[in-house]
Order: structure tokens, then sequence, then C-alpha cells
């Protein structure tokens, strides 16, 4: 993936000056030094391979640019934040694509929990699984206030695992006994039941979540950089350790069990559910 930089959006000057891939937008504002950052995989942010290296590009980017110190995190596609994982890139593929997948849903996990980087998920769609995943490696969770966008790691229903990294980033947000019912049942939350469990900071009306997330961010901007990065870090590590220690066991785990066929049959089924749904 090639970062492109695109034109000034109008009266704006070089600090709003546009750059990206396909599939990632990049807003900055070097004058606040905050850049949104918006999937743009339509329909529905699905996480293939390829958004996911343009995801960690376009975020490597960002933190080499010392002009910025915080990223939000939204989407470009109407009503969904992410469907999560792509299930096209776990059924019907072979073992080397598995771990190559894996190793890239890995490789986000850690760039973005442990980034030095204020990051903020505004949350202006559904946002199960992988999607849910990914606003749980931020900083502050802020989510659109509609009944259809649902919140949570749902894998159970799917008849697949979430692994204990992704267990680790609920239980580390919720709690353990919340994180343990809503992984068993694959709970995915309303707006209000989120904010309740704490899986959302706030809950706001859909056309104030990008607004709220910029004042959010000035708040956590005035915080000095560096004791603010030693102390996410302190919270962090144990739990990226723990990932970091086992990454090539822990692409194996799944290559071995995403080939079961009784595991390709669950996907099958539900990507079948999926589209018939529409129907
Ligand atoms: C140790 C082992 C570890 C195993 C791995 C564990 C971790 C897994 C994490 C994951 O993220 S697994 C993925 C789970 N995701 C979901 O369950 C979400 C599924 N999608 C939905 O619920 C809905 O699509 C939506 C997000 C609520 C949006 O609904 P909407 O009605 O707006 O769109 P649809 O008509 O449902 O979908 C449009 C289109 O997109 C396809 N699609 C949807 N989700 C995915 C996906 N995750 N991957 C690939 N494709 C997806 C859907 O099939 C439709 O396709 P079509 O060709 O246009 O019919």
């Amino acid at each position: 993936a090639t970062i492109r930089r695109t034109e000034p959006t109008a009266g704006s000057g070089d600090s709003a000056r546009r750059f990206g891939t396909q599939r990632v937008l990049v807003e900055p504002d070097a004058a606040s030094g905050v850049a949104v950052m918006k999937f743009k995989n339509p329909p529905v942010n699905s996480l293939s391979l390829e958004l996911l290296t343009e995801f960690i590009i376009s975020l490597e980017k960002l933190e080499n640019d010392k002009t910025f110190r915080g990223v939000i995190l939204t989407s470009d596609c109407p009503r969904v934040f992410s469907a999560g994982l792509d299930l096209t890139e776990m059924c019907g593929k072979n073992p080397a694509h598995y771990a190559e997948y894996w190793k890239a849903v890995q490789e986000l996990w850690l760039r973005l929990y442990l980034s030095n980087l204020v990051l903020i998920a505004a949350i202006n769609g559904a946002c199960p699984a992988g999607g849910c995943l990914i606003s749980l490696t931020c900083d502050y969770r802020i989510l659109a206030d509609n009944p259809k966008y649902l919140i949570g790691l749902n894998e159970t229903l799917l008849g697949i695992v979430a692994p204990f990294w992704f267990k680790d980033t609920l239980v580390n947000t919720i709690g353990h006994r919340a994180s343990e019912q809503a992984l068993q049942l694959g709970l995915l939350f309303l707006p209000a039941e989120a904010l309740q469990v704490g899986l959302v900071d706030q809950v706001v009306p859909e056309d104030q979540v990008l607004s709220t997330a910029l004042s959010v961010m000035a708040r956590w901007m005035a915080i000095p950089d560096h004791a603010r990065q030693l102390t996410k870090n302190m919270m962090r590590k144990t739990t990226v350790d723990r990932l970091v220690k086992q990454r090539d066991a822990d692409i194996q785990n799944f290559v071995s069990f995403i080939s079961r066929d009784s595991i390709q049959k669950s996907l099958q089924m539900y990507l079948e559910k999926l589209k018939q749904k529409k129907g």
C-alpha cells in the first residue's frame, strides 16, 4: 500500500492536507496535532489483510511524525464502525494464508495497544468482534446513541473463540466477571448497556460523536506526553508482553483452530446467514 497525499480541503491550508491509502483516510490537523483516521473498506470495514496492512502503515506514519500527538479512529462507511475480522480471510484459505493474516491481526493490536499516541475511538456504527477489539485498544471510546450500533466480542456466536489477548483487553476494560459473561454469551451491547458496563466511556447523539472526540482529545493532550505515555505503558505492558512472549505459538494455535473442518463449516454457515439476511 502506498501513502498518497490528497489536496488540502478548501480554505484549510497545509494543516488539513489529507493523506492515506485506499482503505484508510487520514485527515491530519497539524495545528492541533490531531489526526482523524477513517476506515474506508465498504460496505462494512471488514478487517481484510489489505486494510490491516494499510492501517499499520498509516498509524506508523502518524507515530513517526512528531507533529501528531492524538488520533481519532472512526469509520467512513455509514452505519458500521467495523464488522471485525474479514471472515473471507479465515474461510477456504490455506494454513500459510491464515498465519500471514493472524500475524497482521496481532501486529495491529500490538501497535495500537501500546501506542504513544492518544487514541480515541469515535464509534459511529456497529462495532462487533474485531471492530470492538480496535475500540478497546483506544484510551477512550465514544459511541453514537443508535440502537442499531451494537458493540461487543461476539465470537462465540460464530462458533469461534476470542484469543487470550482479546480476552485480556476486555478484562482490562470492564473487569473479569463482566468479561467472562460477555465472552461466553458473545454479548453485543446496546449503547446504554455498553455505557453501563464500561465498554464505552460516553454515548452521544450520532452527529456529536466526532466533536465530542475532539473535545475529549483536547483534555488528554493537556497532560504532558511523557508522563501520560509512561503511565499507559505501566498499565498495559504486562498484557502486551503475554502475547509478545508467545506470538508464534499464538499464530500456530490460530492456524490449527481455524483449519478445523468444524470451524470452517461454522464460518461458512455464518457467512451464508449474513448473505441470506439481505434476501
Ligand atoms: C484462537 C482462534 C481465534 C479465532 C478468531 C477469533 C476472532 C474473531 C474476531 C472477528 O472479528 S470474527 C468476525 C465477526 N464479525 C461479525 O460477527 C460481524 C458480522 N457482520 C454483521 O453483523 C453485519 O454485517 C453488520 C456489521 C452489523 C452490518 O450489517 P449490514 O446489514 O449493514 O450489512 P450486511 O448486509 O450484514 O453485510 C454487508 C456485506 O458484508 C459482508 N460482511 C459482513 N460482515 C463481514 C465480515 N466480518 N467479514 C466479511 N464479510 C462481512 C456480508 O456478508 C455482506 O456481503 P454481501 O456480499 O454484500 O452479501
